[in-house]
């Protein structure tokens, strides 16, 4: 990455203002994921051991620019203090001058919470007087909050205007299996995408047919596909307003563009739904397609195990119901089989991988769900563009 990163800094003593991405789940108090937490350790760590004075700043949850209880740090706070192994002190404000106490009276190495960033109207606006005060108690800044570096907020960009700034190191980390898999990619370079729309998906789904070798569509995505070809899809999502986006994306892809060759249909949108696997022309009227079928994800498999580089991002289909399950199941098997780079991206199918416990076979799993489909399509992220070069 060309960015300045946090290694560069000479932060010994001093106080150092961390983005971090702890927009995590949060229920009845507890944090219930703490992959965003555990990612941002090794900055965290770094800066410690090299004796700044870390206060991390998050977002959680889209509280409407006022404190409200329920989106409060507290629940992080604790889950951090029990990962450092030592209490965190959450502040309850971002700004003013109980920050400026907390770090003053902060030792070298320590570290303290500060409040929801968006508690504060200033914080989505990116307003110049919130930055000028998020900033003012600090000298320094690291961004290590690649999840949310496509917003253009006060903690993202604002403040990073106003201090000298860095990368972090899971920030770094981040562009740079992307920047891997999109500018310099091993071949065959197979790209899988799933979840529910083509609407949300179309930039991704042309910038990847621009760079993958092949494209695996599953999800309710490939239904819209199958109607464009003229085929019944009975109640499966479909999305009308882009069959003619689907005809043109076929036509020019040709070859590359792979979709599934048969499907689980079921009667309903319902867990214990009478279902069953048919041919992609053969949803039976008043039926759904919830899932790829079996041979589909031997299709699939095969083309992942050929692969040296794969980028997957959303489930091949209703994966919160078991029956439902086995072609994301599957396609995350032949994904942690390969020997392929692997770069997995999207809140689902990240959540796929991890209660399959297959996490540590890929190579990288993405932090930022939206973050990573937008530096996919080729757009620039405002909080890496902020950032100084090296
Ligand atoms: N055939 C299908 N019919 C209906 N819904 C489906 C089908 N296949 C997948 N889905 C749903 O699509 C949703 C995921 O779509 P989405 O586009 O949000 O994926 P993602 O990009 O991985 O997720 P995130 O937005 O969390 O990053 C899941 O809730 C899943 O149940
Ligand atoms: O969870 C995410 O994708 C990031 O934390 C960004 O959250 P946001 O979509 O509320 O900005």
């Amino acid at each position: 990455m060309q960015k300045k990163s946090v290694r560069d800094l000479d932060v010994d003593g001093k106080k150092v203002l961390v983005r971090v991405d702890f927009n995590v789940p949060v229920k009845d108090g507890e944090v219930t994921d703490d992959t965003r937490i555990d990612r941002a350790m090794p900055t965290i760590g770094m800066l410690v051991e090299r004796g700044a004075k870390v206060a991390l700043i998050s977002h959680l949850g889209r509280p409407k620019g006022s404190p409200d209880p329920k989106y409060a740090m507290d629940p992080v706070a604790k889950r951090l203090g029990e990962m450092l192994g030592r209490h965190v002190e959450k502040l309850d404000t971002a700004v003013g001058q109980e920050v400026s106490d907390a770090l003053d009276n902060l030792p070298e190495g320590g570290v303290v919470l500060l409040e929801n960033s968006r508690f504060y109207e200033g914080e989505t606006k990116n307003d110049p007087g919130f930055a000028d005060e998020l900033a003012a108690p600090f000298d320094l800044y690291v961004n290590d909050a690649f999840g949310a570096a496509h917003r253009a907020h006060a903690t993202t960009v604002g403040v990073a205007e106003r201090l000298p700034a860095a990368a972090g190191l899971l920030l770094e980390r981040e562009v740079d299996y992307l920047d891997g898999v999109l500018k310099d990619p091993e071949r065959p370079f197979v790209a899988i995408l799933g979840g529910a729309k083509v609407s949300d998906k179309l930039g991704v789904i042309e910038s990847l047919l621009g760079v993958a070798d092949s494209l695996l569509i599953g999800g309710a995505m490939c239904f819209t596909f199958f109607k464009a070809k003229g085929y019944g899809v009975g109640k499966s999502l479909v999305e009308d307003d882009y069959l003619e986006e689907a005809k043109r994306l076929m036509q020019e892809a040709g070859d590359k563009l792979v979709l599934p060759v048969d499907v689980v249909a079921a009667r309903e949108f319902e867990a214990d739904a009478e279902h069953r696997t048919v041919s992609v022309d053969g949803v039976p009227e008043g039926w759904m397609g919830l899932d790829i079928g079996p041979e589909t994800v031997e299709l699939f498999a095969g083309r992942i195990s050929g692969a040296k580089t794969v980028f997957w991002n959303g489930p091949m289909g209703v994966f919160e119901m078991d029956a439902f399950a086995k072609g994301t199941e599957g396609v995350a098997r032949a994904v942690a089989e390969s020997d392929a780079t692997s770069v997995v991206g999207g809140g689902d199918s990240v959540a796929a991988v991890n209660k399959l416990g297959l996490e540590r076979e890929m190579s990288h799993i993405s932090t930022g769900g939206g973050a990573s489909l937008e530096y996919v399509e080729g757009k620039e992220l405002p909080g890496v563009a902020v950032l100084p070069d090296r």
